[in-house]
């Protein structure tokens, strides 16, 4: 019996910005033909070789559109999609001890897991991304049946995901610098009796990861990573061990990465004659497959270590400014040959998973306090940040990071006319990073599949699902948060002091 052909979408004569090794980011007019879930061919229309459509071929004129590779978000926190608008802007020492729930708030339902992994997937599809590295963990708690319940959700809205299991086995006290002098006495007891010695902790995750990737295993476009949380809140063994566990199943490695000075400071005592990355190098946990997010207060040395080690920085810009948390050297990390992706971070730091917005701000980030404008980031380096680097950092450069025959055909379809961003219509490439907003999005394409057409979700009932969240989200957070406000409002004043205390210790 022969199989019945797969089916072909051919776009004629689209403006294209492949992000592939010939073009990179200029963009030029091409054909473009997909075939079942694969790109067959990007043909240049100035040259021979135009594909010709089989017969069956959906053949689209597509002279008024620009097609690019779906964008790459390559660290988020798709559940902080609750925490939305909770806290303005703080500092993250400050933000982890107000605006994260503290222990003993109520274990979310799967129903609404399964409803807040949608928003994210479906913002995230809005937004120009189509693959999404998700620090999945979650407080108060992850499960196999919740991380099934966001496998299932990125699955039914058809992303390209990989999401990670998060480890802590550090208490919150020796994890948080002056947590202890700050927390009530019940609520640090409650953190340290909620926490098992470390080796049950690991034992407990790896338990956990071993089912979560088995369940990851029947979809295609979900892919399971271990993220130990950051060098400050896990043990060294279960960094090492994570580390290995990583290579061995050929798996991303994530991880949170001196995100703040106070960090860096408080390293010094923890490592001493060190950095954390010279500190990661010695155990082993740098390599192509680590991906760690934000990096900013990183030495010369440190940006060596992980240039040779192949290791990705993802760079998390919008989050940066709302936290404070400082600016990644961006100029240096290129120069020293780091890789460097981009990400939304979580909604409760950001407060969106828009990645045209970061692709944006990473582009004005860093023009601040340089005169030398040759060094400021360049759209070609934003945009290939936001989808080759991308792709490499969340695990998914064997299907997707460019429009590349052989790669998925996860392509963003722009319509030129639909507002004025690309109007009049001077370089496609400047006007995606800093006129684009989503709003000239036509089509979302996953997997040679369309996922998205006309902003609305092609394969989920948007309307039902995000109505059900809003009741489901509010009854959930109208249940928890005033206990976790009082706490917060009575917390807030010696916090602060605390926190201005650590930043510039006296003497
Ligand atoms: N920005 C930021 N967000 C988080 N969400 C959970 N952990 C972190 C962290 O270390 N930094």
């Amino acid at each position: 019996m022969r199989t019945p052909p797969l089916p072909q979408t051919l776009w004629r004569n689209a403006l294209v910005i492949a992000l592939d090794e010939a073009h990179g980011a200029t963009p030029f007019r091409a054909d473009v033909l997909v075939e079942g879930a694969d790109i067959r061919a990007v043909a240049d229309v100035s040259l021979p070789g135009r594909p010709v459509p089989s017969p069956g071929t959906t053949v689209v004129d597509a002279s008024g559109l620009l097609l690019t590779p779906g964008l790459v978000n390559a660290h988020t926190h798709s559940w902080e999609i609750l925490l939305r608008g909770t806290s303005a802007p703080l500092p993250l020492e400050v933000w982890t001890l107000l605006s994260y729930p503290p222990t003993g708030v109520a274990p979310v339902p799967s129903r609404l897991v399964h409803l807040r992994t949608v928003v994210a997937a479906l913002e995230s599809l809005r937004g120009g991304a189509t693959t999404l590295l998700d620090d999945t963990g979650e407080l108060p708690g992850q499960t196999p049946a919740g991380i099934a319940e966001v496998f299932r959700a990125y699955d039914a809205t058809g992303i390209r995901a990989t999401c990670t299991g998060t480890g802590i086995d550090v208490p919150i006290v020796d994890r948080l610098p002056f947590a202890d002098e700050v927390l009530p006495a019940e609520v640090l007891a409650a953190s340290r009796d909620s926490m098992p010695p470390s080796a049950v902790v690991q034992e407990a995750f790896f338990a956990f990861s071993a089912e979560a990737r088995m369940l990851a295993r029947p979809y295609p476009r979900i892919r399971y990573a271990l993220s130990p949380s950051a060098p400050q809140r896990v043990t060294d063994e279960f960094l090492v061990r994570a580390a290995d566990q990583a290579r061995e199943h050929g798996e991303v490695l994530h991880t949170h990465l001196l995100e703040t000075k106070l960090q860096q400071t408080l390293a010094r005592g923890r490592y001493p004659g060190r950095t954390i990355v010279e500190h990661l190098d010695a155990l082993g946990v740098l390599g192509p497959n680590l991906t760690a997010a934000h990096g900013i207060w990183l030495t010369p040395h440190d940006l060596e270590l992980l240039a040779a080690s192949g290791a990705t920085v993802a760079h998390n810009p919008i989050s940066n400014l709302k936290l404070g948390s400082g600016t990644l050297p961006w100029r240096a990390m290129h120069d020293a040959g780091v890789r460097v992706a981009l990400g939304s971070d979580g909604a409760s730091s950001n407060d969106t998973m828009r990645m045209l917005d970061v692709l944006k701000q990473t582009a004005l980030a860093h023009t601040l306090g340089d005169p030398d404008y040759r060094r400021w980031p360049l759209v070609s380096e934003v945009l290939h940040a936001g989808t080759v680097a991308g792709a490499r950092a969340a695990g998914w450069s064997d299907r997707t990071g460019s429009l590349t025959p052989g790669l998925a055909a996860d392509i963003v379809v722009y319509d030129l006319a639909a507002t004025t961003a690309f109007t009049p219509l001077n370089d496609a490439a400047q006007q995606l990073v800093f006129a684009e907003n989503g709003a000239s999005i036509a089509e979302v394409w996953v997997d040679g599949r369309c996922v998205l057409r006309g902003g609305r979700s092609t394969l989920v009932d948007e309307d039902a699902l995000l109505a059900e969240f809003r009741a489901e989200a509010s009854a959930y957070l109208e249940a928890q948060l005033p206990e976790w406000r009082r706490l917060q409002e009575s917390l807030e004043p010696a916090i602060r002091e605390a926190y201005l205390r650590a930043w510039s210790p006296a003497g």
